[in-house]
């Protein structure tokens, strides 16, 4: 037999401690750290704390979105699949368009990505709603050109969206006006669905691993 840990939760709870050991908070809030836990833990790397921004109410209006029951829209299935569910407080629907039957079509008549297109059929629902973007620039961008058309505004977006071509670009655009949107982003290349999950995962519950 391998010397390994095998009991899930000792896991987390050693991994926790050690990124709580091995991380820098200075400058996040008490609550904004607890979900820096989370965000850590999904990809191994304690610096991100230094990328990540976040308005002053984030936490407190994502967390009251999911105790409302309001859904969660996902730009990527990776995304809505990394969400625990189990977590959830009143069993929050969670949305992803992405793969919609309409979606090439839409693509083809706005000329964007499908990630983009699938915002198309998110609809009212989304007002009060909690938005994880995590793997696709073209998302953020097109959220933030439906907003700009009117869309109904979500409570939160958490803006994750990873990669070389637009990724940095798009947080930075949500950073600098989010639309009078609560946000929480992690500035330049990373980012990524496991993030974006983890962030979902870390509102659904407080201070619990
Ligand atoms: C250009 C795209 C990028 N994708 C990245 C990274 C990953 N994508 C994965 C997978 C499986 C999917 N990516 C799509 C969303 C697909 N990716 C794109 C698009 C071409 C355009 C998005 C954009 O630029 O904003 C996008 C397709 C589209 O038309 O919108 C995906 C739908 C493709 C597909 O399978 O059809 C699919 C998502 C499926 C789902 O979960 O629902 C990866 C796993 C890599 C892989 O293909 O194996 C990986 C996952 C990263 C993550 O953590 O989510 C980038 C790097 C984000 C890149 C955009 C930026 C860049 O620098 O190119």
């Amino acid at each position: 037999m391998i010397d390994y840990l095998r009991d899930g939760n000792q896991i987390y709870q050693k991994s926790f401690g050690i990124i709580r050991d091995e991380t820098n908070f200075q400058g996040l809030s008490d609550d904004l750290s607890h979900v820096a836990v989370r965000l850590i833990h999904a990809c191994g790397m304690t610096d991100i704390v230094g990328d990540l921004q976040a308005s002053e109410n984030a936490v407190k209006v994502g967390r009251e979105a999911l105790q409302q029951g309001k859904a969660i829209f996902c730009d990527a299935m990776m995304v809505a699949r990394g969400i625990t569910k189990k977590r959830l407080p009143k069993n929050n629907p969670i949305i992803c368009t992405l793969n919609h039957p309409d979606v090439p079509n839409i693509a083809r008549q706005i000329n964007n990505t499908r990630s983009a297109a699938a915002l198309e059929l998110w609809g009212d629902n989304l007002q009060g709603a909690v938005v994880a973007i995590g793997n696709a620039p073209t998302a953020l961008f097109h959220l933030l050109e439906m907003l700009d058309d009117g869309l109904v505004k979500p409570a939160l977006i958490l803006g994750f969206p990873v990669g070389f071509v637009g990724a940095a670009e798009s947080k930075l655009e949500l950073a600098s006006n989010s639309r009078g949107i609560p946000f929480m982003t992690l500035h330049g290349r990373r980012g990524g669905s496991a993030i974006a999950a983890a962030a979902v995962n870390a509102l659904a519950k407080e201070n619990e691993l």
